[in-house]
């Protein structure tokens, strides 16, 4: 399994993970060309997944350990299989959603463990960063998002997950209540000036590693910047 950034100077681009956010391979490949050695991980989210399938995973794997943003959600039989399918390109993490409940996430990790030490982390999905309160509400959940990220949290680490995938808003308040195994990997995260763009709970990288996060997620700010290397240099440096 791959293990958490250490701090230091040189920890400040292993916590980075630029979403490679394009359907177009190509544009992917070379945004992961020029990021390698400036993150510690690459993701390969829905958008490139859909577009390019398993041979985009083994193309992005090239240049750095991949994160596998499928967010996978059904019966626990069907995320179980979708797991199976998944294994065979070593992602170093991939993400379910936490609403899928603890059969779900235990099924996910009886899975995962037939991989044996090079296992993936299997990520819990909480509240998406893009939702506010009132977007949350009108799901159902009348709770603070910083209340139902902390329920699903410990739902989710209790029945198998490695780690969790969390606002810069709710870092803080799930290393206090879970201590610091769990791994939190955090998107929604802009440096000082970007664009919040759909985001809704945002935060500054420097701000997010502060409040806990052992890796942030970068999109946007990074493969939009005129000069994506340098974007995520100057992310690094803030963090050295
Ligand atoms: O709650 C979540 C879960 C996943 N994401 C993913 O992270 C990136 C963020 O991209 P930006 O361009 O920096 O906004 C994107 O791939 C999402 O699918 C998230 O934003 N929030």
């Amino acid at each position: 399994m791959i293990g958490k950034p250490q701090g230091g100077n040189a920890g400040g681009a292993a916590r980075i993970i630029p979403a490679l956010d394009t359907g177009d391979l190509a544009r992917a490949e070379a945004l992961a060309a020029a990021l390698a050695g400036r993150c510690g991980v690459l993701k390969v989210g829905l958008e490139l997944f859909c577009a390019a399938g398993a041979p985009a995973v083994a193309a992005i794997a090239r240049h750095a350990p991949v994160f596998l943003d499928v967010k996978l959600h059904d019966i626990p039989n069907t995320v179980a299989g979708a797991l199976r399918s998944l294994l065979p390109l070593r992602p170093a993490m991939v993400t379910l959603h936490a609403g899928g409940g603890p059969a779900m996430i235990a099924a996910a990790r009886e899975q995962a463990e037939t991989a044996g030490a090079d296992r993936p982390l299997l990520l819990a999905v909480t509240v998406l960063t893009s939702m506010d309160a009132a977007a949350l509400a009108a799901t159902g959940i009348a709770d603070a998002p910083a209340q139902q990220v902390l329920r699903l949290a410990r739902m989710a680490i209790t029945a198998g997950a490695d780690g969790l995938v969390c606002s810069p808003h709710e870092a803080a308040l799930l290393r206090a209540e879970l201590g610091p195994g769990p791994a939190l990997v955090v998107p929604g995260v802009r440096p000082a000036g970007s664009a919040a763009g759909d985001q809704a709970r945002v935060a500054t990288p420097a701000e997010a590693v502060a409040a806990g996060a052992d890796w942030i997620v970068v999109g946007r700010p990074i493969t939009g910047a005129p000069d994506p290397a340098a974007a995520a240099a100057a992310i690094a440096a803030g963090l050295g």
